[in-house]
């Protein structure tokens, strides 16, 4: 233990003397930077002379007398010696850039020629990316994949600082040809750049989404969490089936109007098929076709072209998930058989002008979530989405022209990324970050504002995620339903010993838990009773 915690300390010592010295580092370099400025500019002002003495001269400008043969005069109105100097003057202001900006970069793993960092990325790049940030002591670091350039940033404060207060330059997302073949029409990943038509979207969702007129949803998010209660008490083995179902029934009610089948609902399937080619294709470094754009024109047959197939099938599930619910709402809006949704709130919305589902919502704010009631759920709620959050490493964001940060060049069409994983696993922010621990977040017995809520597990700036009220109450109404209802343990194996949950998740952009064993109870023949019976007041089938 003292040996492990020494080694510890001397890991530390090494990575703090590795930061020292990279500070040093970037201080002597932009010094040499401003010496070199100088030099250039004078070395420019030498030149000036030096094409003529290259340029062969007409006969007819020979000089005649000795003294002009020795001292050569500069002829400007000459052209070939503005094109030489300006060429010049063009290849050292290249060569100074260049020479700049690779030196300025912020700290990271060597680079190897071409390739740069594209195979130092493992399958959960948050977690490595999360380790580099430590071992060069530097909240953020830079990454090249095959010459795209990725800016990490690991602190709330660097997140803050950039993708909040210089959001105008920090809100685009990448072009990803992977991306743009599979999902290119959503506005949340679309590669169309954060503008107009970003903005008109993002005002349409907010308006229906936002703290106030989530609460619309109410209804619905109940409904949800009955049946999943129902469904823990017939079937407590397949509860990660039964929240994934919750969670389905919730959005396809919410946003289309459609009531999901109680099991394999086509709808949910599509969106789970959908979601996944999506979630695996959305991670930097995972396909090569997103460095090298060119790869797109190989053919399917090709060997290692087996991009092209997922591509192919991803991009038509991403249009069957975008075509066939939304269809299904305005027929049923045509027949009058819809329920309000946003869907159809959104189009009447249209219809009438923009005005009427804004004021139509404003009303429910008495119906809030009552933080200070039950903080212990409140707290629950927020280390849930802490502790293996679903979005280890955001969406990545992407910088729209060149920007300087603490002094380190940050390239123009970098991409860049807000290491949620790692904000949310900072020690100093979050003590003992591996241990699922709602108590950090309260203080006698309220919650303690002191400590950081963990927002971003939704993102960051102006792209931050506009479902995270909705978001937050679903997973409240669930958590609240299934803490009155079910006593949850870990599972006993058949030998009587507790069997210990692995805790490993699995995916992509979205993660998940990977499929564990746990036993789900209810408290009492009552609240089982209680249960069906409201289950079966509200639903058409038995629980
Ligand atoms: C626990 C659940 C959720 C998590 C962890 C989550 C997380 C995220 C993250 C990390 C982003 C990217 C933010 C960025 O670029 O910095 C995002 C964007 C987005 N989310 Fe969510 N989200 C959740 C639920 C939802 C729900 C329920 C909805 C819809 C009702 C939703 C709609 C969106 C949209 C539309 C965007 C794109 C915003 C844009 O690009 O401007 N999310 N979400």
């Amino acid at each position: 233990m003292q040996q492990s915690s020494s080694r510890l300390s001397l890991g530390r010592r090494h990575a703090v003397q590795r930061s020292q010295a990279h500070q040093t580092d970037v201080i002597e370099i932009s010094t040499r930077l401003n010496q070199a400025k100088t030099v250039f500019f004078i070395f420019l002002l030498i030149l000036a002379p030096l094409p003529n003495a290259f340029i062969l001269r007409d006969k007819r400008q020979r000089p005649t007398s000795f003294e002009s043969t020795t001292m050569p005069s500069i002829d400007f109105s000459d052209c070939s010696t503005w094109a030489v100097l300006i060429t010049t003057a063009l290849w050292l202001t290249w060569l100074y850039t260049a020479f700049r900006s690779r030196l300025l970069l912020p700290p990271g793993p060597t680079k190897l020629p071409l390739v740069g960092n594209l195979f130092d990325m493992p399958a959960n790049p948050w977690e490595a990316c999360m380790q580099w940030s430590k071992e060069y002591n530097s909240d953020i670091i830079h990454l090249n994949l095959a010459g795209t350039s990725v800016i990490i940033l690991s602190s709330f404060k660097a997140t803050e600082e950039l993708f909040e207060k210089r959001s105008l330059i920090y809100s685009d997302r990448p072009t990803f040809p992977m991306i743009n073949d599979l999902m290119g029409w959503n506005f949340a990943l679309s590669t169309k750049q954060y503008g107009d038509e970003w903005r008109m979207h993002r005002r349409l969702f907010s308006q229906h989404f936002n703290r106030v007129a989530s609460h619309s949803f109410r209804h619905t998010e109940r409904a949800a969490a009955h049946a999943l209660l129902c469904r823990l008490l017939r079937d407590p083995g397949n509860f990660l089936g039964h929240i994934r179902q919750m969670a389905g029934e919730f959005i396809l009610s919410a946003t289309y109007g459609i009531d999901a089948l109680p099991v394999n609902d086509p709808y949910i399937s599509l969106a789970a098929k959908a979601v996944e080619s999506v979630s695996n294709a959305s991670v930097p470094g995972r396909f090569l076709v997103d460095s090298i754009p060119i790869l797109k024109y190989v053919p399917e047959w090709f060997p290692g072209a087996h991009f092209k197939r997922i591509a192919r099938e991803g991009k038509l599930l991403s249009q069957a998930l975008r075509d066939v619910p939304f269809t299904e709402a305005k027929r049923r809006m045509k027949s009058g058989a819809s329920q309000s949704c946003f869907t159809t709130n959104a189009l009447r919305d249209l219809e009438s002008g923009g005005q009427s589902f804004e004021e139509s919502t404003v009303k429910d704010v008495a119906a809030m979530i009552d933080e200070e009631r039950m903080p212990y759920v409140a707290a629950v709620v927020k280390e849930v989405l802490r502790w293996k959050n679903v979005t280890p490493f955001g969406v990545p964001h992407f910088l729209a022209v060149d920007d300087e940060y603490r002094g380190y060049h940050l390239p123009a069409g970098s991409l860049v990324i807000g290491n949620a994983w790692a904000i949310l696993h900072d020690e100093i922010l979050y003590p003992d970050p591996y241990i699922f621990k709602p108590e950090r977040f309260l203080l006698d017995g309220k919650l303690n504002p002191a400590v950081k809520d963990p927002q971003a597990a939704f993102g960051f700036g102006r792209r931050i995620c506009p479902g995270r009220h909705v978001a937050t109450s679903s997973i409240w109404i669930a958590i609240v339903s299934m803490l009155a209802m079910f006593d949850i343990t870990k599972e006993v194996g058949e030998d009587g010993h507790t069997v210990e949950p692995s805790y490993e998740y699995e995916g992509g952009l979205i993660c998940s838990p990977v499929p564990f064993k746990c036993m789900i109870t209810p408290r009492s023949q009552d609240t089982a009773n209680t249960i069906r019976a409201t289950f079966d007041e509200n639903q058409s089938h038995e629980c």
